[in-house]
């Protein structure tokens, strides 16, 4: 019978994101048969008191969704159990091997990944990691490409590459998926998808939360590595890639792969023109005071809360076209989007007095707050004008969105989707190891650029009218 164990089941992760989508996928019946679940952690919680805090979590969330079922929960609760363990120590790991065997075993990663190494070490040593395994790691794996290596070479000495499952939440989001169905399921968008009729795009990841109490973490990672690095070139990826040959786990990655290595490295001589490196101060939302990144972080510190940088992919397809990606924490608005900007048309018939304004196509794939995909197309005004007027108008490609009753099927936690596919052994929502590979030696250029410019983040104030963002 299948066993996942949720190493760190007892954070923030599993609690506010991992359980809950057990519990959905358990509510709709989607959970393999006979599958139990483990979670460990270190502290020496019961069953029943890990119980009562995976209910805290759950049913808030469930009713808020209008999906609570208590018979489900009861359901689910069946099938977990608890075990207070040192993961990174082979003696303490023995009590889950007889618990749960060494087959058919799905590891979830949810802890610091500076324990990645020490937890497959001490899997290993005691034969929990054997071909009927597999392993699910939270990004980010390491800090930077020899960190990741480091990383890597204790899984892959482990775990073949096929039972390897990096996990980067975004891929499990279904408008994300949906631009996969949006270009190669369609015929009209890709004769345009390229730089003849691209103009540029634009990826925005924009939080209104702060840091908060993850700043250990935070503080040695930034925006960068946060979420550029992984969320932020995944995107980009799918927007830029080749169509893949077949929805095969390896095809896609293969495309994905070479978008990264057509990345044009950003040198220090190009860091001030096309990045900006941003820190929240203290400020105010909902009119109430709110801490700058360094009061949180207790003291001074040159991590970016803001990163934006102009990218460019130096292949036929995309030559010339930028890609404005941008992140940050504390912005004005929650908002996760891509823009692809078309380009005006090469002549307009209707110019001559003013009315006849042509605004240039725009394709908007929005997946925060809500998850829409709409394409501006100018059309002409009603009426009876003399002279033709023209009005651009927003088309939501999402009709075909809404479930049976009419309203859109409840959104999912991308986390649904990724813990079903991890279970199933299917892979093409992960990142094979190149990809993570080439994005780490990317990002660690800009990095590396960074330092050489002596580029320190530049204090972000929110003033009267809006945030005075850094602009490229
Ligand atoms: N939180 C989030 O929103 C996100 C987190 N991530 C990633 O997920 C991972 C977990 O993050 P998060 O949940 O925030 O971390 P937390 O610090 O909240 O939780 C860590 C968990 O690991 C457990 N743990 C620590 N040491 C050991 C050990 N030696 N043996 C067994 N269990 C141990 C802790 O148990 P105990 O408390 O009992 O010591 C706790 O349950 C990280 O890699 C993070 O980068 C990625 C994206 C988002
Ligand atoms: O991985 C992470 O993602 C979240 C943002 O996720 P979203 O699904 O809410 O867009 C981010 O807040 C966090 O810092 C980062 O580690």
């Amino acid at each position: 019978m299948p066993t996942l164990v949720l190493f760190g089941g007892g954070g923030d992760l599993a609690l506010r994101m991992l359980l809950p989508s057990l519990y959905f996928l358990e509510h709709d019946d989607l959970l393999p048969e006979g599958l139990t679940v483990i979670a460990a952690a270190r502290s020496e919680d019961s069953r029943d008191a890990y119980l009562a805090s995976v209910r805290e979590w759950v049913q808030p969330r469930a009713e808020a969704d209008g999906q609570w079922s208590a018979k489900a929960f009861d359901r689910l609760s069946k099938r977990i159990d608890y075990l207070a363990m040192d993961a990174t120590d082979p003696d303490s790991l023995t009590a889950l091997r007889d618990r749960a065997g060494t087959e058919d075993l799905t590891y979830f990663l949810a802890v610091s990944p500076s324990l990645y190494a020490p937890i497959v070490n001490a899997l290993k040593a005691i034969g929990m990691t054997g071909a009927m395994t597999r392993i699910v790691l939270e990004k980010p794996v390491g800090r930077d490409l020899k960190t990741f290596r480091e990383i890597d070479q204790a899984v892959a000495a482990a775990f073949t590459e096929d039972r390897v499952f990096r996990i980067d939440h975004y891929l499990g989001k279904e408008t994300v998926q949906n631009l996969m169905a949006l270009r190669f399921a369609n015929v009209i968008f890709e004769p345009l998808w390229n730089n003849l009729s691209i103009d540029h795009v634009q990826i925005t990841v924009g939080e209104t939360t702060g840091v908060g109490d993850r700043w250990p973490y935070y503080d040695e990672y930034g925006a960068l590595r946060d979420m550029l690095q992984n969320h932020m070139l995944q995107l980009l990826c799918l927007v830029a890639m080749e169509p893949p040959s077949d929805m095969d786990p390896d095809s896609v990655r293969n495309e994905k792969v070479k978008v990264l290595r057509s990345l044009r490295p950003i040198t220090k001589a190009a860091a001030k023109k096309v990045t900006v490196r941003g820190q929240y101060t203290p400020g105010s939302v909902e009119n109430q005071p709110v801490k700058g990144y360094e009061q949180e972080r207790g003291q001074a510190s040159d991590t970016d809360t803001f990163v934006a940088l102009r990218a460019d992919i130096d292949n036929w397809r995309w030559a010339g076209v930028p890609f404005f990606m941008r992140t940050g924490k504390r912005m004005p608005d929650k908002r996760t989007e891509i823009v692809i900007q078309f380009k005006p048309v090469p002549h307009s018939i209707f110019d001559g007095d003013g009315r006849g304004d042509i605004v240039a196509n725009r394709m908007v794939i929005a997946l925060q707050p809500d998850e829409d995909v709409s394409l501006s197309v100018m059309n002409k005004a009603p009426g009876l004008d003399a002279k033709m007027r023209l009005q651009p108008i927003r088309m939501s490609l999402s009709w075909g969105m809404e479930g049976k009753s009419g309203r859109p099927p409840r959104r999912r936690i991308a986390y649904e989707r990724l813990l079903l596919d991890a279970l199933n052994g299917d892979s093409t929502l992960f990142v094979r190891r190149d990809e993570a590979e080439k994005a780490w030696e990317w990002v660690d250029g800009v990095s590396a650029a960074w330092r050489a410019a002596e580029m320190k983040p530049e204090p972000m104030r929110r003033e009267p009218g809006g945030r005075r963002a850094p602009s490229i």
